[in-house]
């Protein structure tokens, strides 16, 4: 499917939220040039929210905010690497400038490699805790802090993967993403006082841009990761941000929704290829 059809695809897509439901709020969305983060900042910006979009690439964030712009709508697309916390901050510092301090946050941004971890290099290792751990909880308690000093409520949406019973071949992804479970259980009773509630968002294996770096013995196998024998799309997990960033989430904190078409309980992901041994 070619980017325009997706991107009418998920502006045109019914949804059971009403139009103005973010109408007055501004929301900042990593990985907003793609994937899961494009869908759910096109999904805001259809609710009424202010959208940010940040990711590393200014051209990918110039495309979204383009198709929104030949939709009458203003998205902005400001560049960050967001697991270096000196660019964290500069990215707040210009958002809260240029277009207001978010009432919304939703991390998206993430990434790994398939390897079967007993071949992790350090420095993979370290690449995709930093992708996954360090950048989400750079962008979440930046955001805590300047809800706390301006005293307003926030809300924050963490997109992780589903890491009950782990997931071969991506291990550094499970254990970064275990990580930002424990810090959000931990945190959302420590600034339930902020007003701030904060959750996650567990997908399971989606159709985003992301599948690319996946090995064809991998993909080959992908309809058999769920019960409905078949990917998620980005706007179905997008939907499930909104729900939790959103008044219909007001009495959940510290919660993890997962959004897998039943794969937790049944279903198979080999992401770096299906060893021999577990193949009769
Ligand atoms: C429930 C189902 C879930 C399963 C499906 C999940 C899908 C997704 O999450 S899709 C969405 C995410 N998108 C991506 O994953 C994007 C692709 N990934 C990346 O961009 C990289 O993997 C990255 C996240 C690690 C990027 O970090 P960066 O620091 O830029 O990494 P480098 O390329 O510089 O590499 C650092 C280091 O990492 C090791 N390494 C990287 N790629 C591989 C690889 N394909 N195989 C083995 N090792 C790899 C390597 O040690 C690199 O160092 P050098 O060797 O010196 O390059
Ligand atoms: N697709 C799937 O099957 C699943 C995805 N997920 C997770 O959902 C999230 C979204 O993935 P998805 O939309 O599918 O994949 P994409 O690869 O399309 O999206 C990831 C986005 O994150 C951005 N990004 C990555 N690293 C950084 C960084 N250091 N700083 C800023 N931006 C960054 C990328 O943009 P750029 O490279 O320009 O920085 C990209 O736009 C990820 O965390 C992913 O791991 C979880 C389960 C399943």
């Amino acid at each position: 499917m070619s980017d325009a059809v997706l991107l009418d695809a998920i502006w045109n897509a019914d949804t059971v939220y009403r139009p103005d439901l973010f109408a007055g709020k501004t929301a900042l969305v990593s990985g907003g040039g793609s994937g899961i983060g494009r869908a759910t900042a096109l999904l805001l910006a259809r609710l009424g929210a202010r959208v940010v979009i940040t990711g590393r690439t200014q051209e990918k964030l110039d495309r979204v905010v383009a198709y929104a712009a030949s939709r009458g709508v203003t998205l902005h697309g400001f560049a960050a690497n967001v697991r270096e916390h000196e660019q964290v901050l500069a990215l707040y510092e210009r958002v809260e400038a240029e277009v207001g301090l978010p009432d919304v946050l939703i991390n998206s941004a993430g990434g790994q490699f398939p390897q079967p971890a007993i071949e992790f290099s350090p420095k993979g290792w370290n690449a995709v805790v930093s992708n996954n751990l360090n950048s989400t909880w750079f962008m979440m308690q930046r955001a805590a802090q300047r809800w706390r000093d301006t005293q307003r409520p926030g809300s924050i949406v963490n997109v992780i993967v589903v890491t009950e019973r782990g997931m071969p071949g991506v291990a550094h992804t499970v254990a970064a993403r275990a990580g930002i479970v424990g810090a959000t259980r931990t945190v959302a009773v420590e600034w339930a006082p902020l007003n701030i509630r904060i959750n996650c968002v567990a997908p399971g294996l989606t159709a985003s841009e992301g599948l690319a770096v996946y090995p064809p013995e991998a993909v080959a196998e992908f309809p058999r990761a769920n019960p409905m024998k078949r990917p998620g799309t980005p706007l179905e997990i997008a939907q499930a941000c909104v729900f939790l960033a959103a008044p219909s989430a007001s009495f959940i904190t510290g919660e993890v929704l997962t959004v897998d078409g039943g794969g937790k309980l049944w279903g198979e992901l080999w992401l770096a290829g299906r060893p021999d041994y577990y193949r009769d």
